[in-house]
């Protein structure tokens, strides 16, 4: 795979957790690596991470804007670059431009939605969208809004996450954390993302006294670190006493066991501040179905993409209250067989359609200015659409 040398301008990179994080980390570890240099935040345990990689790390404190960029594109040759979210980093591409990058692309990932939606960062986006050749977009059902508010300024192409299904696979043992976190023999309902209110886990939580009501059996584990930590943990102490486990941020080796220790995902994500924040996709919701789960999604931006409504899981309507999430989730628990068949559906579909090096090659064609091939960006990729999919699924 070719790609010029590039300069990988990111807010989001592990070893902080997070789907940007994801998405970033899964492109770039695939792209060339003496084509590379990355510039990412400071976090803690960031030096040990990076000592592993087999390309260069920058790391800044705060914000990525720095007197010494024109030096390091000089220095190392840079002669394209990849902002990894454009909101809030489109804002450092006329700088970079100056900088001297030749070739430039930057990837949303839902969050810019918001920013279109209020007039002061909707104006800022646009003036620096001309800066891009290209700018990369989740799903068919947000592009049209994202094509509206940017009005031609550059070229809208699809660049999606993925999974590894390699690591993210059905048969794992999940027993040690069963144990850990004694949830006893009965069917535990996994949640997993940073611990933002768009998430839903607040009605998660409300649904769940409802569900344990009829399965006093079951637990709720809800795995992720984000503002809503505390609060959530009281709302589940407060409201189903004993059912939840709020675990807080677990290590990347352990997340493939979290997933294997549940038996229903659910991530009842919905649009927060009146539209200001969106769901771009779903990545822990593609993990869960790697893994063989049925999941249970709210609607919000592209995460009605993340599934196949009827087929791999359930999508519902998080955002008027617990009863619909709640009745979702509580048919999956009392109809294993129908669970067990979505989840075997969602293996086979994530499998199929949703791969990582497919990802990084669109994004290498990106960098090197290659035509795109099979799906061009007017025509994006809606995966479960195709007649193919239908046999791959089975
Ligand atoms: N190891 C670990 N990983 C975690 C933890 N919590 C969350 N993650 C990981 O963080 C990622 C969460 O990604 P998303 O579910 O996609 O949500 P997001 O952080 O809001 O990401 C945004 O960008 C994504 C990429 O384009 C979008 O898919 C998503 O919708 C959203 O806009 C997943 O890979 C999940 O496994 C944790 O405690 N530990």
């Amino acid at each position: 795979m070719e790609i010029p040398r590039t300069l990988v301008l990111t807010g989001h990179f592990p070893p902080e957790p997070g789907g940007v994080q994801t998405f970033t980390w899964e492109l770039v570890r695939r792209l060339p690596a003496d084509r590379l240099l990355v510039v990412a935040p400071a976090w803690a345990g960031a030096a040990e991470f990076d000592a592993g990689l087999p390309f260069p790390v920058v790391r800044r404190r705060g914000y990525l804007l720095f007197r010494g960029l024109r030096r390091l594109v000089a220095r190392h040759r840079i002669d394209a670059g990849w902002i990894t979210a454009a909101a809030p980093f489109a804002m450092y591409a006329p700088f970079v431009r100056a900088a001297g990058v030749g070739r430039l692309v930057g990837s949303t990932h839902g969050q810019e939605l918001g920013w279109f939606r209020a007039a002061p960062t909707r104006a800022a986006l646009r003036a620096a969208a001309g800066s891009f050749d290209a700018l990369t977009h989740l799903c068919a059902s947000t592009l049209p809004e994202l094509e509206d508010a940017l009005g031609g300024r550059t070229r809208l192409v699809r660049l999606a996450g993925a999974v590894d299904t390699g690591r993210f696979r059905p048969g794992l043992d999940g027993t040690a954390i069963r144990r850990r976190h004694a949830l006893g023999t009965g069917p535990v309902v996994l949640s997993v993302a940073r611990l933002v209110r768009r998430k839903g886990h607040d009605t998660l939580i409300r649904a769940w006294a409802d569900v344990v009501r009829r399965r006093p059996d079951a637990r709720l584990v809800i795995v992720g670190d984000g503002p809503m930590l505390r609060r959530l943990t009281e709302l589940g102490d407060r409201t189903a006493p004993g059912s939840v486990t709020v675990t807080g941020p677990v290590s990347a080796d352990d997340l493939p066991l979290y997933y294997a220790a549940a038996d229903v995902f659910a991530l009842p994500c919905r649009d927060d501040r009146r539209g200001l924040q969106t769901e771009g996709l779903g990545l822990s919701t593609l993990e869960a179905s790697a893994s063989g789960l049925p999941v249970v999604v709210g609607r919000s931006g592209g995460s009605p993409e993340s599934l196949v409504d009827g087929r791999t899981g359930v999508l519902v309507d998080a955002s008027r209250g617990p009863d619909e999430l709640a009745l979702a989730l509580h048919r999956l628990l009392a109809d294993p067989g129908r669970a067990r068949a979505l989840g075997a559906a969602g293996r086979r579909w994530t499998c199929a359609e949703w791969s990582w090096d497919g990802a990084a090659d669109r994004l290498a064609a990106l960098l090197r200015g290659s035509p795109l091939g099979a799906h061009d960006e007017r025509e994006p990729h809606r995966p479960g659409t195709e007649p193919a999919w239908d046999s791959r699924i089975g």
